[in-house]
């Protein structure tokens, strides 16, 4: 099938983090890429990906970068398809990629995630793909339904073991 999502990351050593972000899109059944484009070492490519992504119908791009994480805003600057941006922590404990990705100019951002937060980058990709879609909105309703269960059960899990604690 077309991919409607690419997932770009600027090296592949990103990758164990990225998968979150595949696995998500796999289980919502939305078709993707993975790219590893670097706007320090490959230039020209990052150039024709993101000015050929649109018409080759990519409706999202997620973004990944860890260090001087340039490589999200470059996209964003050279195409109109809205770019999520994931720092990687690599470096500095993540910051010096979380600050170079969000801190965008005014006109050119970048929906910036937390650090390492693939996952969320995902979902948000969804929930952008979900506008006008009810069925894709119903997965996610689902999915976040289960989080709800999730946490309820645990809930009661815990009012199991809460009596050891009570002092009285
Ligand atoms: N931030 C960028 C860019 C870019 O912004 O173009 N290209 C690679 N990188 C990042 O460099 C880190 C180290 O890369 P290597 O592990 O390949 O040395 C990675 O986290 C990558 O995203």
């Amino acid at each position: 099938m077309t991919p409607v999502v690419s997932i770009i990351m600027g090296s592949t050593s990103d990758l164990p983090v990225m998968e979150k972000a595949a696995k998500l899109l796999d289980e919502m059944e939305i078709p993707f890429e993975m790219h590893a484009l670097s706007a320090h070492r490959t230039p020209a490519e990052v150039e024709a990906f993101a000015k050929g992504a649109k018409g080759r119908g990519i409706k999202v791009i997620i973004a990944a970068a860890g260090m001087a994480a340039h490589l999200c805003g470059v996209i964003a600057s050279m195409t109109t398809v809205p770019v999520i941006g994931v720092p990687i922590n690599s470096t500095l404990d993540g910051m010096d990629a979380l600050l170079a990705i969000v801190q965008m100019p005014p006109g050119i951002p970048v929906a910036t995630v937390g650090i390492n937060g693939a996952l969320n980058a995902g979902i948000l990709a969804v929930q952008m793909l979900a506008v006008g879609d009810e069925q894709l909105e119903g997965k996610l309703a689902a999915y976040k339904e289960n989080l709800k269960k999730k946490i309820v059960k645990a809930n009661e899990e815990l009012a199991k073991v809460s009596f050891k604690y009570k002092t009285n």
